[in-house]
């Protein structure tokens, strides 16, 4: 049912600065702000036209906005654990993160949130823009003060927590001073929206016994035969391909390229969306989790190197 998180034993020990410098790290949920940060610099590079003449690129200013967004994503991540420390000592997924396994307390949890929000909004402000700043203090209410408690209320909390899934892309659009209703940021951001459903769908199957043990409300919750998480999966993939294509409509270096690459990514999206909800099995699920997380560096390196 696990589909690939280490768990710790609870007895792991935590005493020498290593052990609790990683316990802070594995509270931040490293991997997932690593592949936004992706998300946020290619965005920021798009929207300062990096190489033009005149651009206002600064290796300072992609510093900043890395440093910045990764901080305040990091206190999103603490600060949902902090609340989910309880539920997260009920899912084997879940039960070796830092607050569970006692690697750390939730007051060491609660001041790291609230310093590293403190410390990354400070720096965005200073040295990116307002708007970036504004983005990154909404994304994070959206991930932390809507999405988080939505989770054991209603299936629908997928569609809110993907808006903090999304919305990062527009730090780094707007610290490069890119601005908010530029159909390429609008293009970028949808993508980024839809994307989320096929690869959470695959989650939401393959963790569906310990959401339930958690009491969290899931799609798989709400119909256990996966049939509805697959539909939304297909749905999410069915929009994602014009959607993620249509960049080349207003600013495209090679977009033959990149209609070909994207494309291919998006069919093979679509292709193992349609094949779980086709046959709901841990394998395929698994399978269009994995596809899932490599459609999102393809698509960002197209962009880069095709749009941007
Ligand atoms: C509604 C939105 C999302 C939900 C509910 C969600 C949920 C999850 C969950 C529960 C996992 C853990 C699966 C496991 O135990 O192996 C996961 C894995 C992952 N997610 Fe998402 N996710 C969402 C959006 C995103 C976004 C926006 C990104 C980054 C751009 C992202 C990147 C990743 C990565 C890199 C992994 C693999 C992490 C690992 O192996 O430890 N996810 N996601
Ligand atoms: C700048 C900024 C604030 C960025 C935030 C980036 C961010 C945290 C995106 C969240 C994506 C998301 C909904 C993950 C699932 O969380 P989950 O609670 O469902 O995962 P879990 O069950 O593994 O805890």
């Amino acid at each position: 049912m696990n589909p690939g998180v280490t768990t710790l034993p609870a007895t792991a020990d935590c005493s020498s600065p290593t052990a609790k410098l990683s316990a802070y790290l594995g509270l931040t949920k490293p991997k997932i702000v690593l592949l936004e940060l992706v998300a946020v610099l290619i965005a920021l590079h798009m929207a300062t036209g990096y190489g033009a003449p005149g651009s206002p690129w600064s290796a300072a200013l992609v510093l900043a906005t890395a440093v910045g967004t990764g901080l305040v994503a990091a206190s999103a991540n603490a600060l949902n654990m902090w609340v989910e420390r309880e539920r997260d000592a009920k899912m084997p997924r879940t039960m070796g993160r830092p607050l569970p396994s006692g690697r750390l307390t939730p007051d060491e949890a609660l001041w790291f949130g609230t310093l590293s929000l403190a410390l990354g909004a400070s720096l965005l402000l200073s040295f990116t823009t307002p708007m970036a700043t504004f983005v990154a203090v909404f994304t994070w209410l959206v991930y932390v003060a809507f999405y988080t408690p939505l989770k054991t209320r209603t299936w629908l909390n997928t569609a809110v927590g993907a808006v903090s899934g999304a919305t990062p892309l527009l730090i780094g659009w707007t610290a490069g001073g890119g601005e908010l209703t530029h159909p390429i940021a609008i293009a970028m951001l949808a993508t980024m929206y839809v994307w989320q459903f096929p690869h959470f769908m695959a989650i939401a199957w393959l963790c569906r016994d310990d959401y339930t043990i958690a009491g969290y409300e899931m799609s798989t919750k709400l119909d256990p035969s996966g049939r509805w998480a697959g539909l939304q999966a297909v749905i999410g993939s069915a929009i994602l391909l014009p959607v993620s294509l249509a960049p080349v409509l207003w600013a495209a270096a090679a977009p033959v390229a990149y209609t070909i690459v994207v494309g291919l990514a998006g069919v093979a999206m679509l292709q193992s969306s349609a094949a779980f909800l086709a046959d709901r099995n841990d394998a395929l699920a698994r399978r269009l989790m994995r596809v899932s997380l490599l459609y999102v560096p393809v698509w960002l390196v197209a962009l880069w190197c095709c749009v941007g």
